[in-house]
Order: structure tokens, then sequence, then C-alpha cells
């Protein structure tokens, strides 16, 4: 399989944005129709910039019903996953009720899940590999914590994530592969790496998954920046090299601020 595409990008860029435990299924629905009529409005292309959103579990029924219904151009996942196909394991929701609900992305390893509820590489890699089996596209989070950057050990310890969560997987599994580097001392903290550390972070990981999978691997690779983005610093990420879209939290919450996030190249004519 050749680099993905669209006729402007080597890769098409991912625009994301992750609610975390905010709106109720009401809510999702409003925000997803204010903006889709936004980004209509503004005559995006969501060929050419996709576009996903990630609201709780409770509110994917209504978000599948509203994107089907209306045959929105949007996409959705969900925030998490079990390593489980099914059984007795109270609370967990399978990648294959996931699938049902049509979503086409989960993340796994998010730096929420690892802090709160302990989560290792090794549950990223089982949640990865749940995923795939069912035909769901993974987006893995990984990123240091503040000691590891003053510490100066940030690239090999995201590195390290990165090898520990696609232990085991093939060659194949890997391309198309979505990764999310978030520096936790960025995230809900109005902190942000410079385009030149978010450069140098994606940079080190495709470089790694070359040397791991192959060059036609690592092509495919989409890589996104999270932590503290906004319409004010969405296109100056977007403009390296190496950072294919942007993980967004906060600022996903408010239609306009996401939709402006959504259209960058805005940002990149008129700065
Ligand atoms: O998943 C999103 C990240 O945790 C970033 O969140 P934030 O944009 O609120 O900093």
């Amino acid at each position: 399989m050749t680099s993905k595409t669209n006729g402007v990008y080597d890769r098409t860029p991912l625009i994301a944005g992750n609610w975390k435990m905010n709106l109720d299924h009401q809510q999702a629905v409003t925000l997803v129709q204010k903006l889709t009529w936004i980004l209509t409005d503004a005559d995006h292309d969501f060929e050419k910039v996709e576009v996903a959103v990630f609201p709780p579990f409770t509110d994917l029924r209504s978000v599948q019903t509203l994107v089907a219904g209306d045959r929105l151009p949007l996409v959705y996942g969900a925030q998490d996953v079990s390593a489980e196909d099914s059984g007795a394991f109270t609370g967990e929701v399978s990648a294959q009720f996931l699938s049902k609900l049509g979503c086409r992305y989960v993340l796994v390893g998010h730096s929420e899940r690892r802090t709160l509820h302990g989560e290792d590489d090794a549950m990223a890699n089982r949640k990865l590999t749940a995923a795939l089996r069912h035909g769901l596209a993974p987006v893995l989070c990984v990123g240091e914590g503040l000691d590891v950057r003053q510490a100066g050990r940030h690239v090999e310890h995201t590195v390290a994530q990165l090898r520990g969560a696609l232990e085991g997987l093939s060659t194949e599994q890997v391309t198309d592969l979505v990764v999310a580097y978030e520096p936790v001392w960025a995230i809900g903290t109005g902190e942000v790496a410079g385009p030149d550390d978010a450069q140098q972070m994606c940079a080190a990981l495709r470089a790694d998954v070359a040397s791991r999978y192959g060059e036609e691997a690592a092509a495919g690779l989409r890589l996104l920046y999270g932590g503290s983005v906004k319409s004010s610093n969405a296109a100056s990420l977007l403009r390296e090299k190496d950072v294919d879209g942007v993980l967004v939290g906060g600022a996903s919450l408010d239609e306009a601020e996401f939709a402006s996030i959504v259209r960058f190249e805005h940002h990149l004519l008129t700065d």
C-alpha cells in the first residue's frame, strides 16, 4: 500500500475532538449539528481534511443516528475500549459494540487512562489488538510527563511507549495507524509544545516505525499532536512536515472554535 494522499496532502489531515467526560447525548446532537452547519456553510472539504469527534459512550448511539440519518460527512469514535471481546467485565465496552455503532476510530492509551486508571503499554497493546480485531482504527496516544521532559528523556520515553503498544502487530496493522503525541504537561494546562517540539517527536516516532516496519508503513502513519490546541496555535503545528493532525480536548467543546481549527488552512493563508 502506498502512502495516503487526497491529492493535496501526502496523508489526509485528521482533526479530532476528544470531548472527554463532557456533553450528554442531547448536547452531543446539538454540537454535531452546529459543527456540521458551520463547516458546510464554509464549504469545508471533508475528504481533504477529515473531522472526527470522540463523545462519551452514552452519546454514541445518538451521534450514529444523526450522522447516518442526515448523511453527515464527519466520523466519530469512542474514548476507550475493552481489551476483551465479551463476558463478565462489568463496566467495560467491547470493540464489537463500538463497531456496530458505526465508530471508525477509538482512542487507546490516552494519558488520562494511563494516569487515572493505571493503564500501561501492555494494556494499550491489548486494546489496540482488540480494536483492530473488530475493524476499528485505533488512535494510540503516547507522550511524556513533565519530569521526563525536564530530564531530557522525552524522545526515548515516547518511542518506548510506541514500541510497547505495537508489540506483535504486523506491518499491515501498523500501516494506516494513527498515533497522537500528547505531552502530559501540555494537556488542559494552556501550555503548548512548540511546533518544533511537536515536529521533533513526530519525526522520531515516524523514523522508529520506518526502522521496524519499513518506509511504507511510516509513510502511511498519521501522527497527531495533542495538548492545549486552539485555533490560534493549530495552524503553526499543522504546518510541520510530520504533524498530520491534532487531537483537541477542551477546544473541541465549542463548535465555532473547533470548526476554526478544522479550517486551519485559512490561518496558514492569513498568517
Ligand atoms: O485528548 C485530548 C488531549 O488530552 C488534549 O486536551 P486539551 O486540548 O484540553 O489540552
